[in-house]
């Protein structure tokens, strides 16, 4: 994908001015509530009047006020799936998925049923569905519409945490196997984390970053988020294995494996994403033997920086993932916990929580 930004559109108490370039598969888009991230979604698929300047995505112009041309919504190739998304009430939920695919166009419906496993729910009402599920089936239909490009608001914060827990997993799925380029509002770092090979940080309309990912969302996000959202934590995702030693084990790119609480109805082979909280890691710069804890692992800080709450947030790499740690600014003194040491992290796995 390659999006080509440079707008103005002036809100109530500020302009949003956006001049970037994006080449990623998926962008995280984050900032504080009110920060312009719906309204820059809203530019991208048309449905904003008034909007200023230019928007090329794969070099198709959408926008350009000089040359006067503005690329219906309809036109542009766009799979928007708003904040509350809604469903036809009086469709059943395939019929609802149906209705983004237009006749001449690549039918990517029985693609998008597959990845967001609807089987089961064809042929029920809106009504009858739960808050992940009619997530689900809107963006499903979104997928149908075969867009050039998903814009998807934070599609997880409507929910409650119990339900949100099912839709990321969807979310990695649409990305590996659907491959649509995807721009996704979050509050959360983990997940935009996981997510996003890229992230634009917004703040009152002007960017604040932009750029990889892995460099934008550190400090820069945690300072603005100050006081939104929840704790930090650390989304892995996988395979399921049961090696013969017994338990359950998660194994990541790489070849680094958790161990993660055990049900049986877990088959071996199955993907799965895990949550564990930044705050609920140990770090020690001794090697940790004589623990409890199933999952010791060795590795070596990449960064430290502070968190808006006092403490600070360390990245530790063990091959190849990278885990943030919470600790005291005290500890990472009193430790010594600084770019290149090499530390053990000890993960209860009764903290590993599984998503979906
Ligand atoms: N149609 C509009 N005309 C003028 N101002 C608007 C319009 N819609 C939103 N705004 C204002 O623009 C600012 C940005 O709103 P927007 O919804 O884009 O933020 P956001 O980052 O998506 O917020 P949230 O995270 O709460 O969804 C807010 O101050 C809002 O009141």
């Amino acid at each position: 994908m390659s999006l080509e930004l440079d707008i103005r559109l002036p809100l109530a108490r500020f302009t949003l001015e956006v001049g970037t370039r994006l080449d990623g598969a998926s962008v995280a888009v984050m900032g504080r509530s009110g920060s312009g991230k719906t309204s820059l979604l809203e530019v991208l698929a048309g449905l904003r009047r008034g909007a200023r300047g230019r928007v090329v995505l794969d070099g198709r112009v959408l926008l350009d006020s000089v040359a006067r041309s503005d690329v219906p919504p309809e036109q542009r190739r766009m799979g928007y799936v708003p904040q509350d998304a809604l469903l036809f009430p009086h469709l059943t939920a395939e019929q609802n998925v149906r209705f983004g695919a237009r006749p001449g166009r690549v039918s990517r419906v029985d693609e998008a049923v597959e990845i967001l496993e609807l089987a089961p729910l064809l042929r029920r009402y809106p009504a009858t569905l739960s808050g992940g599920e009619k997530q689900r089936v809107a963006l499903a239909r979104a997928l149908a519409t075969d867009p050039a490009l998903l814009l998807l608001d934070e599609p997880l914060a409507a929910l409650d945490v119990a339900l949100k827990e099912r839709v990321l997993p969807y979310l990695l799925r649409v990305r590996d196997e659907a491959r649509v380029p995807m721009l996704y509002v979050t509050h959360q770092l983990g997940e935009a984390r996981v997510l996003a090979r890229e992230a634009l940080l917004l703040d009152q309309g002007q960017v604040r970053a932009a750029g990889p990912a892995a460099e934008v969302l550190g400090a820069a996000v945690r300072g603005l988020l100050a006081g939104e959202g929840e704790g930090e934590e650390n989304i892995l995702e996988g395979v399921l294995e049961r090696p013969d030693d017994g338990g359950l084990r998660l194994r990541m790119q790489g070849g680094l494996s958790l161990c993660v609480p055990d049900s049986p109805a877990l088959a071996p082979g199955t993907r799965a994403a895990y949550a564990v909280p930044a705050a609920d890691i140990l770090l020690s710069i001794q090697p940790l033997t004589g623990v409890s804890a199933r999952n010791v692992m060795a590795g070596t800080v990449v960064n430290v920086e502070p968190v808006a709450t006092g403490e600070d947030a360390a990245t530790v790499e063990v091959a190849g993932v990278r885990w943030v740690v919470w600790l005291t600014s005290a500890s990472v003194r009193e430790l010594g916990v600084v770019p290149g040491a090499r530390v053990s992290l000890a993960v209860k796995t009764s903290a590993c929580r599984r998503l979906r």
